[in-house]
């Protein structure tokens, strides 16, 4: 296995992002989340943006899962969509870049295939992580050669919108983690208790990311008043 690979395995990734518009929208902030996850024991960080990703390495020298959010006029898909955002974060020095996988065309008109094929090619050394959302998109991302597949799109696609990873007891990451062939399966995406970070590895997942339950805290206090029925 890949060393980098060993060394997430089993273990807890904090997503450390705060978007415009958000309260914590700062790579200063950021860069202090990833300190107060690796004090709680993170073996990996996720955050998005070249700006935030050097202030989180400055802090902190777990290997980080880089992204850009570029959205681009109207089109659906965002995360780390042409091989301009990818070209960026490779500078940076992330360990592992992901990327939406799934089957939508992408902004630049390429499809998934050519547009792994380009990435892969240009940088080798780079892990590549799928952000998908169906079984189906998860399965193409194996046999084209991603490292890391997550269903991190998940309830975030017209075709699954609304949806959550915990629903109908985890039934679509455990049909990910049956069908995946080689790469390693991540659960991301609406792990929002430990309870729920515990049942996913029991499914076998590789590792776990974890987002807005540690590090949205406007999230966290609504779960709060929320539930006191305010
Ligand atoms: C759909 C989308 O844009 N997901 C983003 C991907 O990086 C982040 O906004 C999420 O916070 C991350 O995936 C972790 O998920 P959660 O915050 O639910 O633990």
């Amino acid at each position: 296995m890949h060393p980098l690979l060993e060394q997430i395995r089993k273990g807890l990734i904090v997503s450390c992002q705060a978007l415009e518009g958000e309260p914590l929208h700062s790579s200063f902030i950021m860069g202090r989340m990833a300190l107060a996850a690796k004090e709680g024991g993170a073996v990996g960080i996720r955050a998005n943006s070249v700006s935030d990703i050097k202030e989180i390495k400055k802090q902190v020298s777990l290997p980080v899962i880089g992204i850009v959010k570029q959205v681009y006029g109207t089109h659906p898909v965002f995360i780390t969509p042409t091989i301009k955002e990818v070209e960026a974060l490779a500078k940076t020095g992330v360990e592992i870049i992901a990327t939406d996988a799934t089957n939508r065309i992408r902004p630049d008109g390429s499809d998934l295939n050519t547009f792994y094929q380009e990435v892969r090619s240009a940088y080798p050394n780079i892990l590549l992580m799928a952000d998908v959302s169906t079984l189906e998109e998860a399965i193409y991302a194996d046999e084209l050669g991603f490292d890391i597949v997550a269903p991190t799109l998940y309830g975030y696609t017209e075709e699954t919108k609304g949806k959550k990873i915990d629903d109908h007891d985890y039934a679509v990451i455990k049909q990910i983690v049956k069908e995946v062939k080689n790469a390693k399966v991540i659960a991301e995406g609406n792990v929002s208790t430990p309870e729920i970070a515990r049942s996913v590895l029991d499914i076998n997942v590789h590792a776990v990311v974890v987002g807005g339950a540690i590090t949205r805290p406007q999230m966290i206090t609504k779960r709060f008043v929320d539930a006191m029925g305010k």
